[in-house]
């Protein structure tokens, strides 16, 4: 079932298998698009449960179908972990997806897990800008931050997207592009973490929300106009669109 919610279009499914699904499709038919359009299909990750629920991309048909190639993948936030630890956003993306398809290494832009957050968060920054640079990454004429064609976004039931958290000042960054954080109210305390401005001119949003844990959250942020989550502050460029399962949507 497909409704409107301000300006968001939500849509609900029985299952978070159902979910998975459409999300699959979602995904597959935006890489088609921008790949005609541009030749390229820039994509950002979320960690958390995101991973599993894109886990259709895997399978037949679009394992083979996808022009996987084209694709680059960014983090949305990462754990300032190795990459190899069991908290690492890296680490899950390629256990989940990135190890059964086609994107080139280099096309891969994990963060230096050598580095202090802080560190990290400015040397994932210098990426970005270096990639804009060199015009492989778009700014947005509106907002002039970097463009990315596709966010995938996670929330948790405190309302926090990205590592960007309810009581804690990341939220609010307004010229950064990458900015961290030390002690994150969630485990792993270190992280780094795209910003609002960035995520926010972005040409198409997902928020892919499932599971009874976010259901008050989620009725806080569709329902509530004076809401004070972080994924309130959520918008595309182009369409933001939810993703839940009836257990996330039941409180709505
Ligand atoms: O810590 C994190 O949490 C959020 C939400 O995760 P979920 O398991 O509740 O889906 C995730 O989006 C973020 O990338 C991750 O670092």
């Amino acid at each position: 079932m497909a409704c409107e919610i301000g300006n968001r279009t939500v849509l609900k499914f029985d299952t978070e298998d159902g979910v998975a699904v459409a999300l699959a499709r979602y995904i597959a038919d935006l890489s088609e698009r921008f790949i005609k359009e541009k030749g390229s299909f820039n994509v950002v990750l979320s960690g958390g449960s995101l991973i599993d629920t894109m886990r259709y991309l895997t399978r037949a048909p679009y394992k083979e179908s996808v022009d996987w190639p084209k694709w680059s993948i960014f983090w949305l936030d990462e754990r300032v972990v190795p990459l190899d630890s069991k908290d690492s956003n890296y680490r899950l993306a390629w256990d989940g997806l990135l190890k059964y398809v086609t994107i080139p290494n280099n096309q891969i832009y994990a963060i230096n897990d050598k580095l202090s957050p802080e560190g990290a968060a400015e040397d994932y920054e210098a990426g970005l800008r270096d990639l804009v640079d060199r015009r492989i990454l778009p700014l947005s004429n509106a907002s002039g931050f970097p463009s990315f064609d596709l966010m995938l976004v996670g929330m948790g039931p405190d309302g926090h997207v990205a590592s960007l958290f309810p009581n804690r000042p990341q939220r609010y960054e307004k010229k950064r592009w990458v900015t961290y954080i030390t002690d994150s109210p969630k485990p792993p305390p270190p992280r780094i973490t795209l910003t609002f401005p960035v995520i926010n001119s972005s040409s198409e949003i997902a928020m892919v929300v499932t599971g009874a844990d976010l259901a008050g959250a989620v009725k806080d942020v569709l329902e509530n106009p004076d809401s004070d989550l972080p994924a309130s502050e959520v918008s595309a460029q182009g369409l933001l669109t939810w993703f839940l399962d009836n257990d996330a949507a039941s409180q709505l």
